[in-house]
């Protein structure tokens, strides 16, 4: 966690409290250093070595879902993007467009209400499952500061009071996070089929029982070359489900490079996060990404990560035993989510692995968790 920027650190003219958004309504024309990231994250050289790959993350139609020979397609095609890429984005999935326009307009609605109101959800107002959190004052906020206004919203397994949900988004984040849920169903039974495992594996396991969503705003940038939306990161999830609307700037590492996923009209950007590459002992990678900022906006994306998060959950996760043998034995110690959850958010969006801490190091430690 990194020490909370003061008033002192922006022009004198602009408030905290109206977040960063607040800054580009004040019109000014240069990033606060206390945004400013090293030139050295930000520069993307592409490796000679890469020339040759495609880098393009893959992207999966779910139409053919209920054909078995086309769903065995898929499942195959899912495997090969949650070993290699950690992402990709599903198009067909059956949520319709209406829905994801709802939500969108929802979000961006929210962020445009008057400080006044926002400020009813900011977290040293509100105890409630709604928060609104601009990056002055999210105690999780990492140093350099990111470019983006969020809102966060726990929906599962304590779904929300509707009337703890601002009107503004309150009916979009109600029907969007019951089509998520069950677009969430739908990819679990693929993961799981794509791991050999029966397709109710990982449900049975309560991955889908969790859901948390994080609703962003990233307000144009006047110098784009000099900050982030979202530093680089891994999620603290099972897995997350991101809508991103037309304007671009998510992007995945991918062999040490920096690519884009560009935005598809209509399509979920689908990701494999740290629970599950701890799961699957390794077998899907839970991958860095960032976001990059933009004259244009404000950008608008939703994610929704399928984890309990801090609620408290006794269930002890660790690598799957029907996926370890004597060759492939576990690499992972077993850990709660909140416990998990509690050390990802103390150590803020560092860009450093919170996974790599609970990995098994010696063969000896190896055999005696799989004894276990
Ligand atoms: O806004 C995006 O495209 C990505 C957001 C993200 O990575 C996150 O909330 O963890
Ligand atoms: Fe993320």
């Amino acid at each position: 966690m990194s020490e909370k920027p003061g008033k002192t650190d922006l022009p004198a003219s602009v408030s905290m409290e109206a977040g960063v958004k607040g800054l580009v309504d004040a019109d000014i024309t240069e990033v606060p250093p206390i945004f400013h990231y090293p030139s050295y994250t930000l520069s993307n050289n592409r490796p000679s070595n890469i020339s040759g790959l495609n880098l393009a993350v893959p992207i999966i139609d779910l139409g053919g879902i209920n054909d078995t020979s086309a769903r065995n397609d898929l499942v195959s095609k899912i495997k090969d993007a949650a070993e290699n890429w950690g992402f990709f984005q599903v198009i067909n999935h059956g949520v319709p467009l209406t829905v994801l326009e709802e939500i969108k307009n929802g979000v961006r609605k929210f962020h445009e209400e008057d400080p006044e109101v926002k400020k009813l959800y900011s977290p040293t107002v509100s105890n409630k499952r709604f928060v609104y959190t601009n990056s002055f004052e999210d105690p999780y906020q990492s140093s350099p500061m990111n470019w983006r206004d969020s809102f966060s919203c726990f929906i599962a397994p304590d779904p929300p009071n509707p009337e703890e949900i601002p009107l503004a988004c309150r009916d979009a984040v109600i029907d969007y996070s019951k089509h998520v849920m069950e677009l969430g169903g739908l990819l679990f039974q693929l993961l799981s089929e794509a791991l050999s495992l029966d397709s109710e594996f990982l449900e049975k396991m309560d991955c889908l029982k969790g859901l948390f969503m994080l609703c962003h705003y990233y307000p144009p940038c006047p110098q784009p070359d000099l900050t982030l939306g979202i530093s680089k990161h891994t999620d603290n999830s099972f897995l997350t489900l991101l809508l991103q609307d037309q304007i671009g700037g998510l992007q995945v590492l991918h062999h040490d490079y920096w690519v884009d996923i560009t935005p598809v009209p209509g399509a979920f950007v689908v990701n494999i996060g740290d629970f599950m590459q701890l799961i699957t002992n390794d077998k899907f990678s839970s991958v860095e990404h960032r976001v990059r900022t933009n004259r244009d906006g404000p950008r608008i994306s939703v994610a929704c990560f399928f984890s309990s998060s801090l609620s408290p959950n006794p269930t002890v996760y660790g690598p799957i035993k029907e996926l370890l043998s004597d060759e492939d034995p576990a690499k992972y110690k077993g850990i709660t989510i909140p416990e998990y959850t509690a050390g990802y958010l103390a150590s803020g969006y560092d860009g450093k692995s919170h996974l790599s801490k609970f990995k098994l190091k010696k063969k000896r430690e190896r055999i005696k968790c799989v004894a276990d």
